[in-house]
């Protein structure tokens, strides 16, 4: 469905389109010459980069304009140097995650060669690393709904708006989309751009066509033809994992998911898949020679990171591991970023990596397919989680985190048939959670047009 999806999107803008032909930019040649000297590896483009006219054309053509392209094709990196580079200043750019704000901005901080908080700056929660000279500046969809509420439309004073990984489906960023439609409404000079990898695009397409008369949402598929610099990326999941190990079992799915489909089948992570995840590593470690080559694992809570955690502590001669959970402070998940020449680099995440990030050289990636997730329990009248399965989007996501940098190995551990059971989206939260403490902040809000809660949620994409 997301792939029949893409598809079309994608020949219709070939067809649409007279691509023009690249235009490299000093920010983009140092990104280049930056992976190159990271990464030796000679890469003559991000597949962004063969439409970069055409982007910036159709942003100043439309109010609205939805890029989507495969992950690791160049959206958060590109698309904003583009629009600075097209003197669409300054431009704001939101990312759902603290994690993904500050490793996204310095990416791009370093890719046009300033120093983190000149040009290019961030603010996530209580920390800001800006100056009122920034032309691009990266936030959580938290901190933009938190000034849209105290400022109202001043907190929108940007040329251009992008929402990136709008697929991810936070109330805040729900809250974000609703807020800023309404200040689209009355603002005609704002430009948004919303980019992702895996969202559904009809969806967004139907939610902003009625925005004014005449108008269009202008939905731009980077097309499949222009990925081709990207790495190559191969996925196995459980039967061919245990041919790999030379494991023999005819329960698969009932030995490592519990049962033979979504639905029927028990979320824990049992001691057999924490197992699994070890003999997989060691496996890689034993096969392959590049040392430099990390392994990012993604498992479902703090408690499975933990056991995992455990089980190679004793390997510590050989592997360095890093976790990545929204508890460690972002300085300290950074240094998951660093290159290691001397340890093979297994990274424990939970949904924390899902997105938006580039950890170079991760080769391997390995999947639990569980994610956390939190909903209010009516009954009890309190917030509660419970592990799930992650949807097909979520799982498309996790890939994504290898073949950035180099060739990418990704191991589902459930079976083909099992993934292929999966939802293709995850129920958007504020379906899901309870509302009484943003409704309470609403009612707050300076802005006429955003302190209505009621009638706000009511144009909500899901309204609640
Ligand atoms: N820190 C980095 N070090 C090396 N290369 C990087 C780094 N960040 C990005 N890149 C390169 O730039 C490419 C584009 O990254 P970018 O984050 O812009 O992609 P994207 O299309 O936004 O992906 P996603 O949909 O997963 O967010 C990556 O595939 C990678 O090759």
């Amino acid at each position: 469905m997301i792939t029949a999806v893409r598809q079309q999107e994608s020949s219709k803008s070939v067809n649409d389109s007279k691509l023009s032909g690249p235009t490299i930019s000093s920010g983009t040649h140092h990104l280049l010459n930056l992976r190159r000297k990271r990464d030796g590896v000679a890469v003559s483009s991000t597949p962004v980069m063969a439409l970069k006219d055409k982007i910036v054309e159709k942003i100043l053509e439309n109010r609205v304009t939805l890029i989507v392209g495969d992950t690791g094709c160049g959206k958060s990196s590109q698309v904003p140097q583009f629009l600075l580079e097209a003197n669409m200043k300054p431009i704001l750019c939101t990312q759902p995650r603290r994690f993904a704000v500050v490793a996204v901005a310095k990416m791009v901080s370093e890719a046009r060669n300033c120093e983190l908080g000149a040009q290019v700056g961030y603010h996530i929660g209580h920390s800001k690393l800006m100056s009122p000279r920034s032309e691009i500046v990266f936030k959580t969809a938290g901190v933009l709904l938190d000034e849209m509420r105290d400022k109202g439309s001043s907190a929108l004073n940007y040329k251009a708006i992008i929402l990136d990984e709008v697929h991810e489906r936070s109330v805040e960023s729900d809250l974000v989309l609703v807020c800023v439609k309404q200040f689209l409404l009355k603002n005609n000079d704002l430009r948004v751009v919303l980019m992702s990898a895996t969202a559904d695009i009809a969806r967004y397409r139907d939610y902003f066509k009625d925005l004014g008369r005449g108008e269009r949402v202008e939905v731009l598929a980077i097309p499949i033809s222009n990925q081709k610099a990207l790495f190559q990326r191969r996925v196995s999941y459980l039967e061919q994992v245990n041919e790999l190990l030379g494991v023999s079992s005819d329960l698969l799915a009932q030995t490592y998911c519990s049962g033979p489909n979504p639905s029927m089948a028990a979320t824990d992570i049992k001691p057999e898949v924490h197992r699994l995840i070890l003999d997989l590593i060691l496996h890689i470690h034993k096969n392959e020679p590049d040392i430099e080559k990390g392994i990012l694992v993604f498992l479902p809570t703090y408690y499975d990171l933990e056991q995992q955690w455990h089980r190679l502590k004793p390997l510590s001669s050989s592997f360095k591991v890093h976790i990545l959970h929204g508890s460690i402070d972002t300085k300290q998940a950074l240094k998951a970023m660093k290159i290691l020449k001397s340890h093979r680099k297994v990274i424990l995440a939970t949904n924390i990596a899902e997105s938006s990030v580039t950890i170079p050289k991760v080769a391997y990636v390995i999947d639990s397919c569980r994610s956390l997730q939190v909903f209010w329990d009516a009954t009890r009248k309190k917030d509660s989680t419970e592990l799930v399965w992650v949807s097909k989007s979520q799982a498309n996501q996790r890939q994504g985190r290898t073949g950035r940098t180099c060739d990418g190995q990704i191991y589902r551990l459930v079976t083909r048939s099992f993934f292929n059971k999966l939802e293709d989206y995850e129920c958007p939260a504020i379906l899901r959670l309870s509302l009484r403490q943003q409704v309470l902040l609403m009612c707050c809000a300076e802005s006429r047009a955003i302190n209505d809660p009621k009638v706000l949620l009511q144009k909500a994409l899901d309204p609640p």
